[in-house]
């Protein structure tokens, strides 16, 4: 027998902590030993399993942005961004110049990682008091409904966060590629973001004082009963952005517009950027961090990728004053980024009830 998961040394000293999630049971395993039963735990009312209407119009209506135009000024792209950051929060971005063949060695490198045993992804298990290794976040009480997954979290940059103890043997080289090659794409959205909020393009990115990113990969197994359960409760990310890829034939990931769950058909190669909480508060609610949800599939397991990007514990997040004006007056308190982020972690996911904190009351 090894160390057990709460002795194991820890190289990121200097490295944050976040809020544990209570122990519960692996999802993956409990469909590999009986199929067919789904315990009482995660089992939904009817009323949160809103079926998706009109799936094929809508789907097809979230945006599509090109990052090498947007990175070139193009106005017209520009000026479809600030169109999808403000009506959807949600964009597909292609052109993103992240080779095809590090996305998909990412998505084989997470299969593999998830096929293991049991015993085997268990060595790199969260403890009691983090959130970093494989198993569930925002998991606070013994009666909230469970989410039908298993995750991978690790933070990944900057590189002093790192918990390498957690990082799977055999992904670490693909994980940081994937991660590297993502910061890139990022750090150009954080660009054309500040331009298009009419700053100097390099605003954004430094009002983080650290760029932090967080790695979750998802693993949702198969349901036999898949309009009983849900992948992912509805939420909003606490992040500045988030980057997400899915699988090509796996669909999964839903959106609320226009008070409807709509779902974003994969496009091969894209990846799925959303407006997080943070730019919901500096642009005063121009930007909308919009809740999303994940569904699952009767036969088939899916994976997703996120990535989220966000600022430093210690920036004091707070609306832009030119966000600021008769129309659109003031909307949220300042929130110190390191609590915002813990309050939201020991809650269970549930809408945007985390944004409430923020929220100036009217
Ligand atoms: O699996 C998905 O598509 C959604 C994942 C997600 O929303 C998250 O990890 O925050
Ligand atoms: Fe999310």
């Amino acid at each position: 027998m090894g160390l057990n998961a709460d002795e194991k040394i820890t190289e990121g000293v200097n490295a944050p902590t976040f809020v544990p999630s209570l122990p519960i049971p692996n999802v993956q395993e409990l469909v590999r030993k009986d199929p067919l039963h789904i315990p009482e735990r995660y089992v939904r009312s009817q009323e949160e399993m809103v079926i998706v209407k009109d799936v094929s119009s809508h789907s097809s209506a979230i945006p599509v942005m090109n990052l090498s135009l947007i990175s070139d000024g193009n106005k017209e792209e520009l000026s479809k961004l600030d169109v999808a950051c403000k009506d959807w929060g949600f964009f597909q971005l292609v052109n993103h110049g992240v080779p095809t063949q590090v996305l998909e060695t990412m998505k084989d490198a997470a299969a593999k990682f998830f096929e293991l045993p049991l015993e085997e992804k268990s060595k790199y298990s969260v403890t009691s008091h983090d959130i970093q290794g494989y198993g569930h976040a925002y998991v606070v009480s013994s009666e909230q409904i469970l989410d039908w997954y298993d995750a991978l979290l690790l933070v990944v940059y900057p590189k002093q966060y790192r918990k390498l103890e957690f990082w799977p043997e055999g992904f670490k080289d693909t994980i940081e590629a994937y991660s590297s090659e993502l910061k890139r794409v990022a750090e150009a959205l954080l660009g054309s973001l500040s331009l298009i909020m009419g700053m100097q393009k390099d605003t954004l990115l430094g009002l983080h004082k650290e760029l932090v990113q967080g790695l979750r990969v998802n693993y949702y197994p198969p349901c036999s009963m898949p309009d009983q359960v849900l992948g992912l409760s509805p939420h909003s990310d606490t992040s500045t952005i988030t980057l997400l890829m899915q699988e090509d034939n796996v669909s999964g990931l839903e959106i609320q517009h226009k008070a409807e769950w709509v779902p974003v058909k994969p496009i091969p190669n894209a990846l799925v950027v959303n407006v997080g909480d943070v730019m919901e508060i500096w642009s005063n609610g121009k930007y909308k961090s919009v809740e999303h949800r994940a569904v699952i599939n009767k036969n088939k397991a899916r994976i997703s990728h996120a990535l989220f990007f966000f600022p430093r514990d210690d920036v004091d997040v707070k609306p832009f004053d030119h966000m600021i004006d008769a129309q659109r007056p003031k909307m949220y308190n300042t929130v110190r980024y390191g609590e915002y982020l813990r309050q939201s972690m020991s809650r269970k996911m549930e809408g945007k009830a985390h944004t409430d904190v923020a929220m100036i009351e009217t």
